[in-house]
Formats: C-alpha cells, structure tokens, sequence
C-alpha cells in the first residue's frame, strides 16, 4: 500500500499579517523554520524516500530543511502549488471591498466556475492537485513520497479523496506544518483508492500554528 504524506508549509510572514499569498510568494518566519525542523524530526524515522515540493519558495524553503535533515533530494512540481487568487493575490485579507469579499465567497461557495478574476477555480486546482498526486502511482515499488505543499491545495486533494467537492477545503484546518497522510489501496471491504489516514496532525508541534481561518 502506498502512503503518500502531505505538509503545508511552514509560517510565513504573510501568513502573520494575513496577506493572500496565492502564488506570490513571502518568506518563513522564524517560527515557520522551526516547524519544518519539527516536521523532519517527526519524519525522519518514517521511511521517506521522495520529496516533491510545490516550486513556490514557501515550500521550498520547508521541503529543504526536511530533507537536508532526514538526507533525502527533493524536487518540484508546480502542480502542487496554491491556489492562483489573481487580482486579489498580496491583499489583506481584511481589507477586501465587498465585491472583492463576493469574487472570494464565490470561490468556495460552490458557484460553478467560481473564481477570483484571473485566478483559478477551485476545480481546477483539484484536478492539478490530483494529478500531482497520481504521478505518486509511478513511483518504484515500496516508494513513500512526501509532498510539500499549500493550505488550500492540500485542503482541496483531502476533501475530494473524501468525496466533498473542492471548495469544501474551507471546513479542513490545515495548520501550517501539519502532516496529513493519504494511502493508495485496493480492498474489497473499504473503498478502494485513495483514502485519508490522517488530515492536518500538528502534534509533533511544540507551539499552536497559526489559524488564519478565523477572522
Ligand atoms: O494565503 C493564501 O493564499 C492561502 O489562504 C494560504 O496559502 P498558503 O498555504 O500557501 O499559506
């Protein structure tokens, strides 16, 4: 059985002035190195033998301090990235106009097509995301990736293995540096295919992750 295991990345400064990041970028704060050395401390005796990190530096920056520590390469797939929030990409997030507030609510109220103007929509990001994914299927034999990726993103791939529509990431915390894990199986009994083991674990964390969920 494969399992696959997912990691946001570790805070970053826009994350703490809560800034939409999208596919811009900002650094990890102090404190979001420390949780990528948590993160591979915790990891270090699982067995991993890939890191595939989205190409933003966010995740870079996490996916080279894992495998700096546990000696392991990584690589980059940009299929892993955030999600693209267009026009309102570096907004804070508290200062949106109220149509600015609609293209958002859009986004992840289930609107078809529901997009941010010159971003993507949440169906899109789960089908990049899913593809990324299945490329773990092509792995050698008793592979263990571990994917570095984004808040949404990731919330999006768990909540769709688990049947939930892509914009259903909303009602899944993933903390920065949580772990996830999700396992590629054939059963008879239990669905076969992709099925999540774990969703957002921040216990290897000495100090509480940033909930930007709430405003
Ligand atoms: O700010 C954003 O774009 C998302 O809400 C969180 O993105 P991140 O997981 O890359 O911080």
């Amino acid at each position: 059985m494969l399992q696959v295991y997912l990691v946001r990345h570790g805070e970053t400064q826009w994350n703490v002035e809560r800034r939409i990041q999208g596919q811009s970028d900002s650094g990890l704060t102090e404190k979001g190195i420390q949780q990528a050395q948590q993160v591979a401390q915790r990891v270090r005796h699982l067995g991993i033998t890939h890191i595939i990190s989205s190409d933003l530096g966010r995740t870079q920056q996490t996916a080279r301090i894992i495998a700096q520590a546990i000696g392991c390469d990584y690589v980059v797939d940009d299929r892993l990235r955030e999600l693209d929030m267009g026009v309102l990409e570096q907004r804070d997030i508290d200062s949106l106009t109220e149509e600015e507030e609609s293209w958002r609510r859009r986004l992840v109220d289930g609107t078809p097509d529901g997009r941010i103007p010159q971003g993507e929509s949440m169906t899109e990001l789960s089908q990049r995301m899913h593809a990324a994914l299945s490329a773990c299927l092509e792995l050698p034999a008793q592979s263990r990736p571990l994917l570095v990726s984004h808040g949404m993103a990731l919330g999006c791939l768990v909540s769709t293995i688990l049947g939930l529509p892509p914009y259903a990431e909303r009602r899944l915390r993933l903390r920065n540096c949580s772990i996830s894990r999700v396992d590629y199986q054939q059963s008879a009994w239990l669905a076969s295919g992709w099925v999540v083991e774990t969703a957002g674990d921040v216990s290897h964390l000495d100090a509480p992750a940033l909930d930007e969920l709430q405003r």
